[in-house]
C-alpha cells in the first residue's frame, strides 16, 4: 500500500526563483513547478531554464517534484518535454487532457516518468475514466479555473458534478486525485471550506498557489489526533471481537466489519508516513 501523502500541492511559477527557492523550506507535499500558464509567454524560455536548473541544483527533500509542462500542441511543449524529462521529475503535469492519447505521446518520449493529468474542460470530464485508466498515470488534478470558465459556472457549487466524476473516475482506477486551488489566497476561511469539503468529498488533497495556504491544507487533509484515536479503537474492537469468535464488533453503538479495519489501518499508515517526513528539512 502506497501511503504517500498528498494533502497539500503547491504551484510555483517557474519564473519566479525567489519563490522556487522557498520551497526548499516549505512544508508541502508536493510541488507542482509550472511551465504553463503562470507563465507568461515571453518568460518561457528564461522559466524553462531556471526550473532545469533548480532541478538539477535539488534540494527538496520529500517533496514530489512535479512539473506543468506547456501542451504539446503548443510552442514550448515539445521543449519543455525535452529539457525536464531527462533531470527524471517525479512527476510531469500536463494541462488540458482531454482524451487518453494525449498522455500516450508523452509517455513516449518520456518512459518511466508517472504522468498527471489535468481535468479542465468539458471534454477531459466527460473522457476521465478513459484518462485515469493510461498505465502512466499517477494522478489526476482538477483545474477549476479553466473548468469554471468552460461550463461558465459561476461558483464551485457549479463544479460538483464535474468534481465529483473525476474523483469517482480517479478511484476507479487507482489514482491520485487532488482537488483545485482557492483563488483568494488571503481568505483562510473560504480555503479551510474548500479544504473540508474536497476532504468530506475524498480528495486526497488540494492543490494551492501560495504558501500561507499549506497549513490548513496539511491540517485537513491529514488525520486528525480525534480520527486517529478513533482508528486505534476500531482495530482494537475488531481484534477483541475476533478473538471472542465475533466477525462484528460494536463500538460507540456503531458496528465495526473488516472492512472499518481496512480503512482504520490506511489512516494510520497515512500518519506513519506523515510523521517520517519529520522536520521538513532540505
Ligand atoms: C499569488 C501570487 C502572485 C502572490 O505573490 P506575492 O504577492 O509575491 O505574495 P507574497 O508577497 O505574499 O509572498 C510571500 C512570500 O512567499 C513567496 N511565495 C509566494 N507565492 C509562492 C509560491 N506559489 N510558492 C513559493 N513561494 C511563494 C514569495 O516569494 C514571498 O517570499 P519571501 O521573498 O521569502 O517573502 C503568488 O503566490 C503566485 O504566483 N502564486 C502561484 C500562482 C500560480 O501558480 N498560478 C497558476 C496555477 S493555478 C491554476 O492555473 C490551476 C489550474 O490550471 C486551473 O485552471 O485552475
Ligand atoms: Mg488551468
Amino acid at each position: 500500500m502506497d501511503s504517500r501523502p498528498w494533502r497539500s500541492a503547491l504551484y510555483i511559477p517557474a519564473s519566479r526563483p525567489r519563490a522556487m527557492e522557498k520551497a526548499r523550506g516549505l512544508p508541502c507535499d508536493a510541488i507542482l513547478f509550472d511551465l504553463e500558464d503562470a507563465v507568461a509567454p515571453a518568460e518561457k524560455p528564461s522559466a524553462r531554464t531556471a526550473l532545469a536548473q533548480a532541478l538539477t541544483a535539488g534540494g527538496y527533500g520529500p517533496r514530489a517534484r512535479i512539473v506543468r509542462i506547456n501542451a504539446l500542441s503548443t510552442e514550448w511543449g515539445a521543449e519543455d518535454l525535452s529539457t525536464i524529462a531527462p533531470l527524471s521529475p517525479d512527476g510531469l503535469l500536463l494541462p488540458k487532457v482531454s482524451a487518453p492519447e494525449e498522455l500516450s505521446v508523452v509517455a513516449e518520449r518520456a518512459p518511466g516518468i508517472p504522468l498527471w493529468a489535468m481535468i479542465e474542460s468539458p471534454a477531459g470530464v466527460l473522457n476521465a475514466p478513459a484518462i485515469a485508466a493510461h498505465p502512466a498515470l499517477a494522478g489526476l488534478v482538477l483545474g477549476t479555473n479553466d473548468l469554471a470558465e468552460a461550463l461558465g459556472a459561476t461558483s464551485r457549487a457549479g463544479l460538483a458534478h464535474a468534481l465529483q466524476a473525476t474523483l469517482l473516475a480517479g478511484r476507479a482506477a487507482g489514482r491520485v486525485v487532488l482537488d483545485g486551488v482557492c483563488n483568494a489566497f488571503r481568505d483562510e476561511t473560504q480555503l479551510r471550506a474548500e479544504c473540508a469539503e474536497g476532504r468530506a468529498w475524498g480528495f486526497d488533497g488540494k492543490t494551492l498557489i501560495h504558501p500561507a495556504q499549506i497549513a490548513a491544507a496539511n491540517e485537513i487533509f491529514g488525520p486528525s489526533p480525534e480520527e486517529l484515536a478513533h482508528a486505534r479503537a476500531v482495530i482494537d474492537a475488531h481484534a477483541e471481537a475476533e478473538a471472542a469468535g465475533q466477525g462484528v464488533a460494536v463500538l460507540e453503538g456503531r458496528i465495526v466489519e473488516s472492512l472499518h479495519v481496512r480503512a482504520a489501518r490506511v489512516l494510520l499508515a497515512r500518519a506513519n508516513a506523515i510523521e517520517e517526513r519529520g522536520t521538513w528539512a532540505g
